[in-house]
């Protein structure tokens, strides 16, 4: 467990050591004749290997259930059951997204992340925000940095009065110029998609466990989330190095949209375990925050992301988090002896910005910090 201390004794310590990291650029390090810098070289039991078992996902057909049909509905929620006891991953096919708003959100990632590094800076994320670039993630950690670079945004689906809220496209356009207008429109298109498809999932998962159908819709109907783009570039040694450590998601759930490029995988049955692309699916995993909503009866899964020597790997994640002050309780059928204890997701993004690096002990790790008052070192 690598807790992060906060700013700015970690920063400074690593501001001063790690300078020649403080910008990750991925070319500068694979066209030097040495190895990659020790702070990307994760321990040995951390390393990818090459040969992991593919796990069998199941896949849900989402037309029955968006169709209304009884039957088929019983039939998604009885998969999606089953996969979110055991290891809360699955797939979803025919999920209404627009298959060219995925497409063109996946191909204008190269429009940011080619670009040439001064520019990305103008993103530049700040200490302790989820929104905007990171390029290095050595104001953060110690060790272990992941090989990739990132562009994040806060998403909140806005009042359904007023139009919606354009936090997308406007900070976008906001740090990059007019310019990046057509960038910030196609992502602010698809968080909202995402975000819809979200709060159906959330409908499909309370019938799953016998909760009313409409009771986490409308606990995520103000969603305050996250949008990730994460790019990874290929690497010299892709077997020292990894694109997401290990971690399980904090947030609640996520939609993850992946190229053709093979890298995730989940910890199931005490392995790791491939989950390859498939164009005509996204990935659905369950959050730290859900297995506390579902009082620890659906399962937030570790996983990672490896890289490659070859090519750049594109992934869009779409994390799905309650309004900040939102006390995250599960409802009363699913009470019973307390997994955690209630809290907000405004602690627990707090926590995992500022104090602790997510792995698979998070939420446990949060209890305990919680249960402290909240004391900064874990
Ligand atoms: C709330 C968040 C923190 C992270 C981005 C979102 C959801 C996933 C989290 C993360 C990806 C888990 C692994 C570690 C992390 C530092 C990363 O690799 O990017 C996490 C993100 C973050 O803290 O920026
Ligand atoms: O990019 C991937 O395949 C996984 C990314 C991920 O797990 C994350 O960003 O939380
Ligand atoms: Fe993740």
């Amino acid at each position: 467990m690598e807790s992060i201390k906060t700013l700015p004794q970690i920063f400074s310590e690593n501001a001063t050591k790690n300078n020649h990291l403080m910008i990750f650029d991925s070319t500068g390090l694979n066209n030097k004749s040495d190895k990659i810098p020790q702070e990307f070289v994760w321990p040995d039991h951390d390393k990818p290997s090459t040969n992991v078992p593919i796990l069998p996902v199941p896949l849900i057909d989402l037309a029955g259930f968006l169709s209304g049909d009884p039957f088929l509905t019983s039939e998604a929620t009885k998969l999606v059951a089953e996969a979110a006891k055991q290891h809360g991953f699955f797939l979803v096919t025919n999920h209404g997204v627009d298959e060219k708003l995925l497409s063109s959100a996946c191909t204008l990632m190269d429009k940011f992340f080619k670009s040439p590094s001064c520019e990305k800076q103008k993103a530049q994320r700040k200490w302790g925000e989820s929104s905007g670039y990171a390029s290095s993630f050595v104001g953060r950690f110690k060790k272990n940095l992941p090989w990739k670079e990132t562009l994040s945004f806060a998403f909140s689906p806005g009042e359904k009065s007023e139009n919606h809220s354009q936090d997308v496209k406007d900070f976008i356009v906001k740090k990059m110029g007019d310019g990046y207008k057509d960038f910030g429109i196609v992502y602010q298109e698809y968080t909202e998609a995402m975000s819809n498809l979200s709060l159906k999932i959330m409908e499909l998962l309370g019938m799953s466990l016998g909760v009313s159908r409409s009771h986490f819709k409308e606990f995520f109907e103000d969603n305050e989330s996250i949008f990730r783009l994460n790019y990874y570039p290929p690497c010299k040694q892709p077997d020292v190095v990894l694109g997401s450590g290990p971690h399980c998601d904090p947030t609640s759930l996520t939609i993850l949209q992946q190229d053709q490029v093979n890298g995730l995988q989940a910890f199931v049955d005490n392995q790791w375990q491939a989950i390859l692309p498939n164009p005509q699916a996204l990935v659905v995993n369950i959050g730290d925050t859900f297995m506390a909503l579902t009082n620890g009866r659906y399962k937030s899964c570790l996983h990672r992301a490896v890289v490659n020597s070859k090519i750049e790997r594109k992934t869009l994640a779409f994390f799905l988090s309650p309004k900040m002050d939102k006390v995250v309780r599960p409802p009363e059928e699913l009470e019973g002896e307390r997994a955690y204890p209630d809290f907000t997701w405004s602690m627990l993004h707090e926590f995992v910005m500022k104090h602790y690096r997510a792995d698979e002990s998070t939420l446990d790790e949060f209890t305990k910090w919680h249960k402290n008052g909240g004391s900064i070192m874990v």
